[in-house]
């Protein structure tokens, strides 16, 4: 499969009168790290549910990983997406509740196919993926008592344990100084693991980190 997402002819709008979104192509190669940039509120969330399938477009095709999921029941694009995608959410979307370890975890208890693609056992492979992250003093520690950075960190293990083919990145980096943004966006790179990448930031300055940069503006025809 060459391409990881294609996008044609999509029109989403949360109420009929205001379109948020008209696009008439988008793929996402195979294996590429993909910036897409777009000023707030030009609808980068929106398309980021449009792929991961938790929103439906009006109109258009969604094609991820080969599944056309505009064909799919709810159900069916829940499983692709945990067993296919990692998320990395711009709050990090942690359990508060839980040990650093048992949110690095959560996707392969949730989703057997996260699981299957780990050869052994799944603690040395939580212990494995923090060790890479500078983690693994913390892993019995409350997620709540680790700093921003750190938080940040696990989200990063979390989106990429059990090998998701595609992980998608929402702002993640957008409460950091250029310094840790930049260690952030390294260690996202050491773990993908040849997973397809799509980061969306309002921040073109990060473009540089990324194999190819896309406009939500110029792609969106509704922002036209
Ligand atoms: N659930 C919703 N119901 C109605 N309108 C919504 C909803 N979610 C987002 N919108 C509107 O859709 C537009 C695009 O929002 P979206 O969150 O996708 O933009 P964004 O580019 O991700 O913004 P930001 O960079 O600020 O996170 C905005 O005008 C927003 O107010």
């Amino acid at each position: 499969m060459t391409e990881a997402v294609r996008i044609e002819n999509v029109h989403f709008a949360y109420t009929p009168a205001k379109p948020i979104l008209s696009i008439p192509s988008l793929v996402l190669p195979t294996g590429l790290r993909t910036f897409l940039h777009g000023p707030s509120g030009s609808g980068k969330t929106t398309l980021l549910s449009l792929i991961s399938g938790v929103l439906t477009p009006q109109q258009g095709s969604v094609q991820v990983l080969g599944q056309e999921l505009t064909r799919l029941s709810s159900g069916k694009r829940d499983t692709l997406r945990g067993a296919s995608i990692g998320y990395i959410f711009q709050t990090f979307n942690l359990i508060p509740y839980l040990t650093v370890a048992e949110n690095i975890a959560i996707p392969c208890r949730l989703h057997p196919e996260r699981r299957a693609r780990i050869a052994g056992n799944l603690h040395e492979e939580v212990a494995r993926i923090a060790r890479r992250l500078d983690l693994h003093a913390h892993l019995d520690a409350p997620v709540t008592r680790l700093s921003t950075g750190q938080q940040q960190r696990v989200a990063i293990a979390r989106a990429v344990i059990g090998s998701p083919p595609l992980i998608i990145a929402d702002e993640p980096t957008s409460s950091l100084d250029t310094d840790r943004r930049d260690d952030f966006l390294n260690l996202l790179d050491e773990v993908l693991q040849g997973a397809t990448l799509l980061f969306v930031s309002h921040d073109l300055s990060l473009a540089s980190h990324f194999d190819q940069t896309l406009s939500l503006r110029t792609l969106n025809e509704a922002a036209q």
